[in-house]
């Protein structure tokens, strides 16, 4: 079992289950500490929802889980996927990125076709037949929920899609990696109800394949969207556990301060 320890909640997970499990990390930038003894269990084949006011270290910790943080900031402690500790010098973080991959808050396609957007990766990592490569565009913009919008116009620049679309390729473009786990950092906080309706819908999918960790702002997105969540104060995370029971019997004062808007 692998156990949270987190002061005001303590959730057990079965080792088995568990995708990626931080213990007592500790980041900072410079002398500035973002994230304290932070240890979390993040259970396979769920959405996991990480909450908190602005500057909390939501996004820090998020980064860290792939080594986005690798040149920004230091993480002390161990992040354990696959039975490594991929946070540490010995392991090669190209590698770690293309079994966590991540999608960020702006929609970031490359100014490339959308097919391109899709392919460059692949070809990076040595998938080279024009077959492999059809295949695995047209897997990937299925999955991500976008296939039927644009089949007929994948040469066509990805800068022509909305913010909606563009944010579905990068999800695409993701996953056509084949990671175990997809980190997104407020996905759709850019984007308008329709669009983020979409984008839930697809995670939704997602997870039947994948291990999902989200930040989010939004507190019923977390409450709709996720199975876990964590929420954050102050570089700390205060509780995490079953997203019903954070939302309905907050453990800590803080916590039920928060998700019913009275700061942050
Ligand atoms: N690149 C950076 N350099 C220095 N300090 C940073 C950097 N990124 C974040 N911080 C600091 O780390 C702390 C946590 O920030 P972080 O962005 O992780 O919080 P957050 O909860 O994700 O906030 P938000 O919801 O506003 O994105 C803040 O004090 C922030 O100023």
């Amino acid at each position: 079992m692998g156990k949270n320890n987190l002061g005001a909640e303590t959730i057990m997970i079965p080792r088995e289950e568990i995708a990626i499990e931080t213990k007592k990390i500790d980041v900072y930038y410079g002398s500035n500490k973002a994230i304290s003894n932070a240890s979390l269990a993040f259970p396979r084949f769920k959405i996991s929802a990480l909450i908190g006011a602005s500057g909390s270290g939501k996004s820090t910790f998020l980064r860290s889980l792939n080594r986005m943080n690798d040149g920004i900031a230091t993480v002390k402690g161990e992040i354990m996927y696959r039975s490594t500790n991929i946070n540490s010098v010995k392991v090669n973080v190209y590698q770690v990125r293309k079994h966590i991959g991540m999608v960020f808050q702006r929609p970031n396609p490359f100014a490339r076709s959308i097919r391109n957007n899709i392919t460059f990766a692949l070809k990076e990592h040595g998938i080279h037949g024009e077959d492999e490569l059809n295949k695995r565009v047209e897997e990937s913009l299925r999955a991500a929920a976008l296939w039927d919008e644009v089949k007929d116009s994948l040469d066509k620049s990805a800068l022509s899609l909305s913010g909606g679309q563009a944010q579905r390729l990068c999800i695409a473009r993701s996953i056509a990696l084949k990671p175990d786990i997809l980190l997104l950092d407020e996905p759709a906080s850019a984007l308008d109800p329709v669009s983020t309706s979409k984008i839930e819908t697809t995670l939704r999918e997602l997870k039947k394949k994948y291990t999902i960790i989200i930040v989010t702002h939004n507190m019923q997105q977390a409450s709709r969207l996720s199975d876990y969540t964590a929420f954050f104060h102050m570089g700390k995370v205060v509780e995490y556990g079953q997203t019903n029971n954070i939302f309905t019997s907050p453990r800590a004062n803080i916590t039920e301060k928060y998700i019913s808007g009275n700061f942050g």
